[in-house]
């Protein structure tokens, strides 16, 4: 490891940014995230270090390791935003994939978000929550029984913050359900957010049981936009609660009703304490080339060259259409490669490091 010291510790220089608030993103994220403990702030650089593998309370082993085999990988190791997102990307992968893995991933997947959200404020105007009536109350049944009838599964898809879902996509029953948001919801959206061309990216359903998964923890969902809408209402608890909304505001939309909100404004799902609780989800992506004017500095600018279908899912998921499932496997692979020798070598240090190495390395491919 060209990068690393006797310590174990990695020094990597960051390129500068040219806006202020892309780099506050930067070493917020870098600082907060792998425990970085110094940065230094060259002429139009900033060296930052050491990197250390450090505990459960924070320890991102695989940011960690990303980071050192991204300098390992160049003469003059550069660690961008880019990377860091395919970090992430990586680290969804895992929790996905590999449920061995999957709680390591899914604490350093919340601190990455964390710093994220931390670093930029969420616009007002994306504070807002709205209700629209979506769907008629039978359309609702029709929607639960089909979805028990194929059934459903948790951290199937979504595994950093796992639901017990199912996709309409993967229910020829349900498929007309996401033509129905296409048309009645996805419009709405746009509108009273002000913004345009707006796609469906994921739909599903999930459920909520006093006697099974009863809640989602708080996050935030990986594509801009989401709607959550109710199917029933013969349940106790449950709900749509804001966490950073003032007096953090449970929402109860009555059956049928969509409620819209920024997928950045975190949210979870409070605990049903009686009965079963299912609601229909969709998370909202900007469609294909569109570039965003009013997009936060920190949020991702949409790749042109990237179809909604193979953009990150949200909480973590894989996409569910074949080909991106394909593409997040082949990346996945590449970085669990360039990885693995930085985490062998964790994998024999004397302390608590090498049980977090060893459970990565169990947990991704030869
Ligand atoms: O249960 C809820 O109301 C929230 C669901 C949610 O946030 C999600 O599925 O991403
Ligand atoms: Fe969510």
């Amino acid at each position: 490891m060209a990068a690393m010291n006797a310590d174990n510790e990695v020094f990597l220089t960051v390129a500068l940014p040219t806006d202020i608030v892309t780099r506050d993103y930067r070493l917020q994220c870098l600082r907060e995230a792998d425990g970085v403990r110094s940065v230094v702030v060259e002429e139009d650089r900033v060296r930052c270090g050491p990197f250390v593998l450090g505990d459960e309370a924070a320890v991102p082993p695989l940011l960690y390791a990303f980071a050192c085999a991204a300098a390992d990988a160049g003469e003059d190791p550069v660690v961008t935003f880019d990377e860091a997102e395919d970090c992430l990307e990586f680290l969804r992968a895992v929790a996905q994939q590999r449920p061995g893995a999957a709680a390591a991933a899914a604490k350093t997947i919340a601190a990455v978000e964390r710093s994220i959200s931390d670093s930029a404020p969420l616009p007002e105007a994306d504070r807002a929550v709205h209700e629209v009536g979506a769907f008629l109350p039978h359309e609702c049944s029709k929607i639960i029984e089909y979805a028990e009838a194929h059934g459903l599964e948790r951290g199937a898809r979504h595994a950093a913050h796992a639901t017990t879902d199912v996709s309409c996509f993967d229910v020829p029953q349900l498929r007309w359900v996401a033509a129905a948001c296409s048309e009645r919801v996805v419009p709405l959206l746009a509108k009273l957010f002000g913004v345009d061309d707006l796609v469906l990216a994921d739909l599903f359903v999930a459920r909520y049981a006093a006697d099974g998964q009863r809640a989602l923890e708080e996050h935030e969902d990986g594509s801009p936009w989401s709607f959550v809408v109710p199917l029933n209402d013969r349940f106790e608890g449950g709900g749509t609660q804001f966490v950073e909304l003032e007096g953090a505001p449970i929402f109860r939309p009555a059956v049928g009703a969509a409620l819209l909100f920024s997928g950045k404004n975190r949210h979870r799902g409070v605990a049903t304490t009686e009965g079963v609780r299912y609601i229909l989800a969709g998370f909202v992506d900007v469609r294909k080339g569109f570039v965003d004017k009013r997009k936060r500095s920190r949020s991702r600018s949409p790749p042109p060259e990237s179809s909604p279908q193979s953009r990150k899912r949200a909480r973590g998921a894989a996409a569910s259409p074949e080909s991106s499932q394909n593409q997040g496997a082949a990346a996945f692979d590449a970085c669990a490669r360039a990885a693995r020798p930085v985490l062998q070598q964790l994998a024999g240090m004397p302390d608590d490091r090498a049980r977090l190495a060893q459970a990565v390395l169990d947990a991704i491919p030869e």
